[in-house]
């Protein structure tokens, strides 16, 4: 007899299994409740989607420059591959957890959905200090982590790509590793690695395009034009200094940026190129910029400002800093930049939030583009990578604004609604659980 969902009846789920309280985990799980709960969603797939398909744990052993060996906690967390291989960066942060790579890793198995990409969602991360490692170290680091992974990796099986203070050097070690491995060169087992090496033009920007492309929806939802608006960037990394040269170029006034250092305002608007040509002399950091104020991280979040992009980690957004926000747009640049408890406060005040499973997917569309053109062995020009990026990202949002407002709800939730049905139909059509 098949199996009648009764929203009132929450004893319909068995009890899900590890979820971790005051977690990024358990910020994913409470949107993907509500979106299981509007969806009446087979209690069977939801036990299967609310954890991770598999978990990796390896101890990385590194021989650092003084000649001593450190040994450093290595994670891949692959959340769900029933829509094709797994697909998710890899972080190194020395405060990365397993539970936050669950999160991001579940993250990503709904934004792939959602921008209709043919990939599950992964996530790896390798605890350690970047800043403090020389290049030597970091090189050793990567190719032993991707030595332990190697029969968790593969085109068709799992395919990393850059993440925090990763980038296409670390993805061209892996490339190299697991090629040497597999005794012939494998360039689609990675993204985000450099063009030289079967990397896409595009990739490195389009986590920003996608963003910048995004808030020009979003802005054209509310009938604002960009010339009108100004725009406030937390993280001036790979995603927030991309987002913040490209939504200048389409007319707004960014202006502020931060980075871990703190934030820099200019009520004037600042010089993006300006301002990324210092961080690229001044070893990857804006500290120090004279042609700005200085202000917190916190005070750019609560900025008078029209669009507000958090393009640096989880949980920024708390309930507090909700409500002394002032911006009308928010783009969530980053993957879990707002926390649940905040929801609320920004829908009760209107604010149109874009959430990171679209707004950031820029990355993971063009990721699955180079794979498409490592495995052909022919290659896109810019031109081609941009315009289909930009009617990727144009599609699912508009996708995910009709659903959210079929079901009277936020984009948040539209958007989960819209990545969770695509992969429970596929479980139902494969027969898991159905
Ligand atoms: N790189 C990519 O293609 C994608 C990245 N993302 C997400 O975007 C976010 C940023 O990633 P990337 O730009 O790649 O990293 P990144 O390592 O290039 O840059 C991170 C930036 O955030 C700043 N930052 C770190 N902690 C901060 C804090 N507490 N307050 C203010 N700024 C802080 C750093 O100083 C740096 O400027 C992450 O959440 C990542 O998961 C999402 C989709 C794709
Ligand atoms: O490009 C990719 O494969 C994944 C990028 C990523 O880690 C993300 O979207 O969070």
């Amino acid at each position: 007899m098949p199996f009648k969902f009764d929203v009132h009846d929450r004893s319909v789920y068995r009890e899900p299994a590890p979820i971790d309280q005051d977690s990024p985990f358990q910020s994913m799980m409470e949107r993907f409740d509500i979106a299981a709960e509007i969806l009446e969603l087979n209690p069977g797939f939801y036990e299967y989607l609310c954890r991770p398909a598999r978990v990796f744990m390896t101890s990385v052993p590194v021989v650092m420059d003084t000649g001593h060996v450190k040994v450093f906690d290595g994670i891949r967390v692959i959340h769900n591959n029933v829509l094709g291989p797994s697909k998710g960066g890899i972080r190194y942060a020395p405060d990365v957890t397993l539970s936050e790579v669950k999160a991001l890793a579940a993250w990503m198995t709904w934004k792939c959905a959602v921008v209709d990409v043919p990939f599950g969602g992964a996530k790896g991360g390798v605890v350690c200090n970047p800043s403090e490692m020389s290049p030597g170290e970091l090189e050793r680091l990567t190719r032993r982590y991707t030595s332990d992974m190697f029969n968790v990796f593969g085109p068709d099986r799992d395919i990393p790509a850059p993440d925090m203070n990763t980038n296409e050097q670390i993805m061209a070690w892996i490339l190299d590793t697991y090629s040497m491995h597999s005794r012939r060169t494998e360039n689609a087992v990675v993204t985000g690695k450099p063009v030289a090496l079967g990397g896409s033009e595009g990739r490195h920007e389009a986590t920003g395009r996608g963003v910048m492309t995004v808030t020009l929806a979003a802005l054209e939802q509310i009938d604002r034009s960009p010339s009108d608006c100004t725009v406030a960037v937390q993280g001036f990394g790979n995603v927030g200094s991309v987002a913040a040269q490209l939504l200048q170029e389409q007319g707004c006034t960014v202006v502020a940026v931060s980075d871990v250092t703190g934030g820099y305002y200019n009520a004037d608007g600042l010089d993006i190129p300006a301002v990324q040509q210092y961080v690229k002399e001044n070893g990857g950091s804006l500290e120090d910029y004279t042609e700005a104020t200085h202000i917190t991280n916190e005070e750019l979040l609560t900025l008078d400002v029209d669009v507000l992009v958090p393009a640096a980690k989880e949980d920024q957004i708390t309930k507090s800093i909700a409500e002394d926000m002032q911006a009308r747009v928010v783009v969530e640049g980053a993957n879990g930049p707002t926390v649940p408890a905040a929801d609320d406060i920004l829908n009760e005040k209107g604010v149109l939030v874009v959430p990171d499973i679209l707004a950031n997917a820029g990355g993971v569309t063009v990721s699955y583009f180079e794979w498409v053109q490592d495995r052909q062995g022919y290659f896109w020009s810019l031109k081609r990578v941009n315009k289909r990026l930009k009617r990727t990202m144009t599609d699912a949002f508009n996708r995910v604004y009709e659903t959210a407002e079929k079901h009277d709800t936020s984009l948040r939730i539209g958007a989960y609604v819209v990545g969770v049905s695509k992969v429970a139909e596929a479980l139902r059509l494969r027969g898991i659980y159905a």
